[in-house]
C-alpha cells in the first residue's frame, strides 16, 4: 500500500470525510452494507456497473439459486432484490457507474480514494467486496473515441433516449444491441445496427421485431468492423470509417454511437493498491477479514484464506464478521453481541417496532 506521506497532495480537493466504504454492491457487498448498519456505521456503497447485485444480476439474473439458507429457491435478480430491500433502513449513499480507481493510505490513517468519474472519499474503513473485478463494458478500440465517451459514445446505456430525434448507429450483435436498436427506433431520426455480420444472438420475439423494423425501413442493417472515426474542427463525432464485408472503406454518418459489445469482469486498479496478494485475490486474516492494511477488509470472491469456498453464503459470513471487527476498530471499545429479534438499539436501527 502507498502511504501519502504528503497528506496535502489531496488536501485541496474536496474528499467527503466518511466512515465507511464498500466496493461493489454484489451479493456480499449488499450484505456489507446490511452488517455495518447493524452496527450503526453509515456507507457510501460504489460499484462499476449501472445496478446493484454484480455477478447475480449481471451473469445469471434468472437462473435458480438453492443455497441461500431460509430460501429453498430464487433467481439471481431476486437474491439482489431482497437484499437490497434489506439494506433499505440504512440507506447508503450509492455511487453506480464507476469504477474505484485509487486507494492511497494517508500519513494519519485514513484512506483516500477515488472513482473513475471523480468521486473522492476519505474514509476510515474500506471493505473491498470486489469479487471477480469491477464489469466494465468492451470498448471500441479506435484513437479519438475516449474524448467522446458520455457525449456521442455511450457504453450500455440502460435506455436509449439519448437517441430522440438523432442519427444513431448501434454497434453490437447481442440481445442487448437489437432491443436497443428497437427502442431507439422509436424514437430517432434513423437508426442503423452496424454488427461484424447480418446476424444476430437475440430471442426470437426481438428478432421478429427488428425483422419487421428492417422490412419498414425504420432499422437499417450494415456488416462491417469499425477502424477509425471523422470528427469536425470542434471535435464533434460525424462518421465513423468502416471496413465492410466486401472489403470497401466507407463513411457512415451518425450524431450517436450506442455501443453493446459486452460487459466482462476486470481486476483492474485493485492488484495495484499494495495490498497482499495471492493468485490475484486478496489475503485476510479469518478473524477480521482485514487485509494487512489496517482498516481494509476483503470480503466475498475476491479475498483468499485457507477453506476459502466462493459462495455467496460464505461471503455472507465473512461480511458479519468484518462488521464486528471494523466497529471495534472504529469505536477503539469491544463490540457486544446482540441479537436482532430482542434488541432494542437494534432495532431502532432497523426503523421497526420495539416490542
Ligand atoms: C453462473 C453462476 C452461478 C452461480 N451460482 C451460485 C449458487 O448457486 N450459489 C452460490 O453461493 N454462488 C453461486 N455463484 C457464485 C456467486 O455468484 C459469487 O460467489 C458471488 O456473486 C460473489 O459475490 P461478491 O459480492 O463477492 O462479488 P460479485 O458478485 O462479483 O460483485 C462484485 C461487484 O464489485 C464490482 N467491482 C469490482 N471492482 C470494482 C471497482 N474497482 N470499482 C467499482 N466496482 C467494482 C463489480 O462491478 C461487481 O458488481 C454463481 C456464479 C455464477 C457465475
Amino acid at each position: 500500500m502507498t502511504e501519502t506521506a504528503d497528506a496535502e497532495v489531496f488536501a485541496v480537493l474536496p474528499a467527503l470525510e466518511v466512515d465507511a466504504v464498500v466496493i461493489g454492491a454484489g451479493p456480499v457487498g449488499l450484505f456489507q452494507v446490511f452488517q455495518l448498519g447493524l452496527q450503526g456505521v453509515k456507507v457510501h456503497l460504489i460499484d462499476a456497473l449501472p445496478y446493484l447485485g454484480g455477478q447475480c444480476v449481471q451473469l445469471y439474473p434468472d437462473k435458480p439459486i438453492y443455497d441461500i439458507p431460509g430460501i429453498p429457491v430464487c433467481t439471481g435478480r431476486e437474491l439482489a432484490e431482497r437484499l437490497t430491500t434489506q439494506i433499505g433502513p440504512f440507506a447508503p449513499v450509492t455511487h453506480l457507474n464507476q469504477q474505484v480507481s485509487a486507494l492511497q493510505r494517508q500519513a494519519d490513517g485514513r484512506l483516500f480514494l477515488q472513482t473513475s468519474t471523480g468521486t473522492q472519499l476519505l474514509t476510515r474503513t474500506v471493505f473491498i467486496a470486489a469479487g471477480v473485478g469491477a464489469f466494465v463494458p468492451r470498448a471500441v478500440k479506435v484513437e479519438g473515441i475516449e474524448t467522446l465517451v458520455g457525449t456521442q459514445v455511450l457504453y450500455h446505456p440502460p435506455e436509449t433516449g439519448a437517441a430522440k430525434d438523432r442519427n444513431v448507429i448501434v454497434h453490437g450483435g447481442d440481445e442487448d444491441a437489437v432491443r436497443a436498436a428497437v427502442a431507439a427506433a422509436g424514437i430517432a431520426r434513423s437508426v442503423t445496427l452496424l454488427h461484424r455480420r447480418d446476424v444476430f444472438q437475440a430471442d426470437a420475439a426481438d428478432l421478429e421485431r427488428l425483422a419487421q423494423l428492417r422490412d419498414a425501413g425504420r432499422i437499417r442493417v450494415v456488416a462491417a468492423q469499425i477502424t477509425g472515426i471523422e470528427t469536425s474542427e470542434s471535435g464533434q463525432l460525424t462518421a465513423l470509417s468502416l471496413l465492410d464485408a466486401e472489403g470497401e472503406q466507407r463513411s457512415e454518418p451518425l450524431d450517436l454511437l450506442l455501443v453493446y459489445l459486452g460487459i466482462s469482469p476486470r481486476l483492474g486498479p485493485i492488484a495495484d493498491w499494495g495490498l497482499a496478494l495471492e493468485r490475484k485475490q486478496l489475503v485476510v486474516d479469518t478473524a477480521s477479514f482485514m487485509t494487512d492494511v489496517p482498516g481494509i477488509y476483503a470480503v466475498g470472491d475476491i479475498n483468499t484464506y485457507p477453506g476459502k469456498r466462493k459462495l455467496i453464503l460464505c461471503g455472507f459470513h465473512e461480511a458479519t464478521l468484518a462488521a464486528f471487527a471494523a466497529a471495534e476498530y472504529l469505536s477503539g471499545a469491544p463490540v457486544a453481541l446482540q441479537y436482532t429479534t430482542t434488541s432494542s438499539k437494534l432495532h431502532e436501527r432497523l426503523g421497526v417496532e420495539h416490542g
